[in-house]
């Protein structure tokens, strides 16, 4: 059997567990932002998730993507604040992907994978029944701290994700994915401006000033 018990004098020990108990500068700053944030407040009064939520209720203001009825795909969906955005604001079917378990959201049906996984999107359509009238792609992985290899990837995803929703909206769709820096690259928002009949970037409010993040908003699908 290992001894797991350590092997300090008794005051170093103390030091080294007062130690342990502290919080890392990062998560520090990262509990006092969520201290001080507007929006992580009123997402808890509100019962949504995530004050992700707030992002779509002001980009859903703007361009009125939800409309009446829509059924909606939410790629990168946990936990669960645009399905519930989206539903409460009449969505009438919601199907959801994550790498994460998401918790169930009246309405919604969720699958726990890997939304680049083959087969996923046959998958996708096949539960949501038929065409989509909206695709959203919320999707971000996990941030590396080198710039340009996140960049890279949060690209591949929303690119995946565009012609995703090329395949499966129907005609006049929309579709909605999160971006880095500089917006759409050149050959996406190509794609982008050929498909759709309204195509903007958006950095709604809710979305962290010092954040790269920001969103592709297309309106109108044209199918080919
Ligand atoms: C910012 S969160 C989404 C928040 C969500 N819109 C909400 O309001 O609750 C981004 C999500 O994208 C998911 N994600 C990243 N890469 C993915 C992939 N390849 N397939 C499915 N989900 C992915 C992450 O697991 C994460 O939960």
């Amino acid at each position: 059997m290992t001894d797991n018990s350590s092997k300090l004098p008794p005051r170093r020990e103390a030091v080294r567990l007062k130690n342990a108990r502290k919080l890392s500068t990062s998560s520090q700053r990262w509990l006092q932002r969520q201290l001080n944030d507007p929006y992580v407040t009123a997402a808890k009064v509100h019962g949504w998730r995530s004050r992700a939520a707030f992002k779509l209720i002001e980009l859903d203001e703007k361009y009125k993507l939800i409309g009446k009825n829509p059924r909606v795909l939410d790629l990168g969906a946990a936990p669960g604040g645009w399905s519930q955005v989206a539903l409460a604001r009449g969505a009438s079917k919601l199907v959801g992907i994550d790498l994460l378990e998401i918790q169930p959201v009246s309405g919604a049906d969720f699958i726990k994978g890997d939304f680049l996984e083959e087969g996923m999107e046959a998958r996708l359509t096949e539960m949501l029944g038929g065409k989509a009238d909206l695709v959203l792609s919320d999707m971000a992985p996990n941030t590396s701290g080198h710039v340009a290899t996140d960049h890279l990837r949060i690209m591949a995803l929303a690119e995946a994700a565009l012609a995703f929703a090329c395949d499966v909206l129907a005609p006049g769709g929309g579709f909605v994915a999160k971006l880095f820096q500089g917006g759409a690259e050149k050959e996406m928002l190509m794609t982008l401006k050929r498909r759709f009949s309204n195509v903007k970037h958006a950095k709604p409010p809710a979305s962290r000033k010092e954040s790269k993040e920001m969103y592709v908003v297309a309106t109108g699908f044209r199918p080919d």
